[in-house]
This record gives C-alpha cells, structure tokens and sequence, in this order.
C-alpha cells in the first residue's frame, strides 16, 4: 500500500504560487469569518501563516459569530469591489440563517478563489474557466502528482456537498472518468464503493469507509476533517483497516488538508495575475 502524502506536493504548489504572486501586484486574500468554530478558526490561521511564507497579503475580516447575513453579504460585495483585494474567501460555517450558498453570490467570480459563487460551479460544470473550490482541485492535485489514471476508471465519490462532492464530480467527468457519487441516502454504499479504482471519501463522517468499502488495490483518497475528542483530526476511511486492502491511500493529517491550503494561494495568485 502507498501512503499519498501533502506536505511535499504542498510546499511545490507553494513554491508556485511565490514565483506567480512574484510576477505582478502582490496579492491580497481576503477571508471573511463569522464563526468562532476552532476547527474553521483553525484553518484561518493556517491560511494566514502560509500567506505570509510565499509573500502573499492575507487580510481576516472577523465578523464575529453573531454577525447578521446582510452584514456578511454587504462585506463580500465590499471586498469584491476593491481593486487592492485580488481573492475573497468566505469561511464556513456561518451563524444560524447566514447561508453560504446565497451569500457567495456577492463574490466577484474573478475573486472566487474558494470556488463559491454559484456562478462558478456553473462554469465548472460547463467546462468554462472558474476557480474549483481548492478542497475538490487538492483531490485532483493529489492524484495527477501520483500519476493515478483516470480516463475511462470507476470513480467513486462518497460526499455531495456543493464544496467538495459536486465539483469534484465535474472536475473528474472532464478528465474522462466514469463518475458515481454515493450520499447518505445510498443504498448499500459498501456495493457501490468497492466498483472503485478511484475512491473519494467526503462525507464529513469519521470511520464512514472500511475495508469492507474498498475493492482491493483501489486508490482512495481522504476528504474528511473530523475533530478527535482529543484535540486532533481523523479522516472519513478507517486508514489502519483499509490500509491493508487499497493499493494507495491518503492520510489524514497530512494528506488533502495541506494541499487544500497551498491551492488557495495558487489561486490568488492566479486572480492577482488575470488580466
Ligand atoms: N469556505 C470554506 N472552505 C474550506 O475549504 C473550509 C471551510 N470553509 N471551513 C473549514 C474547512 C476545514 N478545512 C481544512 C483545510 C485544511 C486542513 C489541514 O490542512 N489540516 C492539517 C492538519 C491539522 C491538524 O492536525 O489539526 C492536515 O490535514 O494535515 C484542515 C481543514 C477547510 N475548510
């Protein structure tokens, strides 16, 4: 079994994105957070530190948990419409009634780095230019840096968020795979899952996927972020069991989560550099 790690394929996209972000204005990020969620918090911070190590502006806007969704919406048509700010990333999860989906609408889609606005999801889907949401395109980093072929594979993808399932979806049918995605209403998902060459667990349910989910030397990779009790983060797929039936498996830490963060800087550096 190979374990597919981040942290190198991580630093590479890093590295990218300094030479990029080096080549125009300097670009600026802008995360907009209204949440106190340790796990979002987390990841903010963890934005921040890797923006600052490749030269890239990096501006949290903390709304607070209890701000209200015209406030949040008012913030990201601001941030859109300042020439100085090249990404807008609206962080989840938001305070009850704040809905994502409607509220990434306000994002310039030029600006969408984290592939929110529904608008780009529609581009994705048409095979239009858009930024993916950095979540579903480290999945596709991840399997073209271990050379996994995907044309004409079974593809299976257990998650239908609008942030990870759904574009992931769109971005494996455009490099010919033959695509099923599974949700919690799937019937028999074991049946479904073990069709797999390629299996993608985005569920957001820790354990969901064991052995008996997996056909052997499937490749399957790790989507999920669950908090541990003790303070640390487990994946959807029981690795130690399924380790020993898939042929290649990613971690969790250390798997899609640092690659995740490296693309969203790709990306702003992408937006700073569009003409
Ligand atoms: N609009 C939006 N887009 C997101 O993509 C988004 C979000 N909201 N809200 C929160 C979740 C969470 N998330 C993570 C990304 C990287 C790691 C990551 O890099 N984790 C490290 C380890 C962390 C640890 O060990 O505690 C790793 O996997 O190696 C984790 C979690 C993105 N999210």
């Amino acid at each position: 079994m190979r374990t597919l790690t981040g942290k190198e394929l991580a630093a590479a996209i890093r590295a990218q994105a300094q030479a990029e972000a080096a080549a125009g204005p300097q670009p600026r990020l802008a995360v907009v957070v209204a949440t106190d969620d340790e796990a979002s918090l987390w990841y903010v911070r963890s934005i921040a530190k890797a923006a600052a190590g490749v030269d890239l502006l990096c501006d949290v806007v903390d709304l607070g948990p209890g701000a209200r969704p015209e406030q949040i919406g008012e913030t990201l048509t601001r941030l859109s419409g300042d020439p100085g700010v090249h990404g807008v990333m609206l962080q989840t999860p938001l305070p009850p009634g704040a809905s994502a989906q409607q509220l990434a609408g306000a994002i310039d889609p030029r600006k969408d780095v984290d592939g929110a606005n529904p608008l780009s999801l529609g581009r994705l889907a048409a095979g239009l230019p858009a930024f993916p949401p950095a979540t579903a395109a480290a999945v596709m980093a991840l399997l073209d840096h271990y050379q996994v072929e995907l044309e004409g594979r079974r593809a299976v993808v257990v998650g239908r968020s609008t942030v990870v399932g759904k574009p992931l979806a769109h971005l494996l049918l455009d490099r010919h795979a033959t695509v099923t995605v599974c949700h919690s209403r799937t019937r028999d998902l074991a049946s479904v899952t073990s069709t797999a060459e390629v299996l993608v667990a985005a569920a957001g349910r820790a354990g969901l996927i064991g052995a008996g989910h997996v056909a052997p030397g499937a490749v399957v990779i790790d989507v999920g972020t669950n908090p541990t009790d003790d303070g640390g983060l487990t994946g959807d797929v029981d690795f130690d069991a399924v380790a020993g039936v898939a042929g290649a498996l990613t971690p969790v830490p250390g798997g899609v989560g640092p690659v995740t963060t490296a693309l969203l800087l790709r990306h702003t550096a992408r937006a700073a550099n569009l003409p």
